[in-house]
């Protein structure tokens, strides 16, 4: 387990695009040490917005896109191309204008596709490809992804594990089917704390006033049962990144002079 770290910047705009660079730099030194790089997306907004800006920034032709496998926290369990779909979200902020192999685009299963509406069956898919995809020295049933991004909600839900429900209390299953998510659509699909806990870097985003209740929650030292976002950390490094709105409600002293 890592120590959270913490950086905030002015805004949600200045905080997207600081992430993007950070991504940027943390997929092309994974690709020069070991050919290729691994990143979990999140949906939701501060991800999106993340995804924007990578899309504008002129350093993302340092990234070799056929060489970076893409998997997914959680998805919304809807048709495929459903606009509230997190890939299809990605797909439109920026998977459709970069060179992307398609075999290396680890998308979840959608409700009209091989699994049908089995969202069961559908979560055993994904955990499978997964397990398909961890080499021995990752010591897990998932690859240890290089980073792994969550958004954090305005009730401190990360992925799709919501306070309380069923999803964030599974300890061994790596990927959950979630039914009853407060936020809508009700049905989806989520990897596990286990799963996101075998990241390398595990990266929780909350930008924005909403967020701030839930920053103050979490790293107040509730539980994750309570708040799932406090059971979300990488194996060598956890990093929050805020803006001032979302950190308005944290102790001044977590995060250093200059960060915002
Ligand atoms: O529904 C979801 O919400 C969270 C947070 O979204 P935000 O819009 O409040 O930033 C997101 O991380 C998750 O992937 C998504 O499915």
């Amino acid at each position: 387990m890592s120590v959270p770290q913490f950086v905030v910047h002015r805004d949600k705009e200045l905080m997207a695009q600081a992430a993007a660079a950070r991504l940027i730099t943390r997929i092309v030194d994974a690709q020069a040490a070991r050919g290729t790089a691994s990143i979990v997306l999140t949906g939701g907004r501060n991800g999106n917005g993340l995804l924007a800006a990578l899309s504008g920034a002129p350093a993302r032709d340092a990234v070799d896109w056929t060489r970076l496998d893409l998997w997914w926290g959680d998805e919304r369990f809807l048709p495929g191309g459903d606009p509230d779909r997190n890939d299809t979200q990605a797909r439109a902020a920026l998977l459709d204008s970069v060179p992307l192999d398609p075999a290396r685009v680890h998308t979840m299963p959608a409700s009209d596709g091989a699994y049908g509406s089995d969202i069961e069956a559908a979560a055993a898919a994904y955990a499978t490809e997964l397990a398909a995809a961890a080499r021995p020295e990752d010591h897990a049933r998932v690859p240890s992804f290089d980073v792994l991004m969550l958004g954090v909600g305005p009730d401190t839900h990360v992925a799709s594990l919501f306070p309380e429900l069923p999803g964030v209390r599974e300890s061994e299953r790596t990927v959950v089917a979630v039914r009853g998510a407060p936020k809508p659509p009700p049905l989806r699909v989520s990897l596990t704390l286990p799963a996101i806990r075998a990241a390398h870097e595990v990266w929780l985003l909350a930008a924005g006033e909403d967020k701030a209740e839930a920053a103050e929650i979490v790293l107040s030292g509730a539980g994750e049962i309570q708040a799932p976002a406090a059971g979300a950390y990488g194996r060598a490094r956890t990093l929050w990144l805020l803006d001032e709105a979302a950190a308005s409600k944290l102790p001044r002293a977590l995060y250093p002079t200059g960060s915002a």
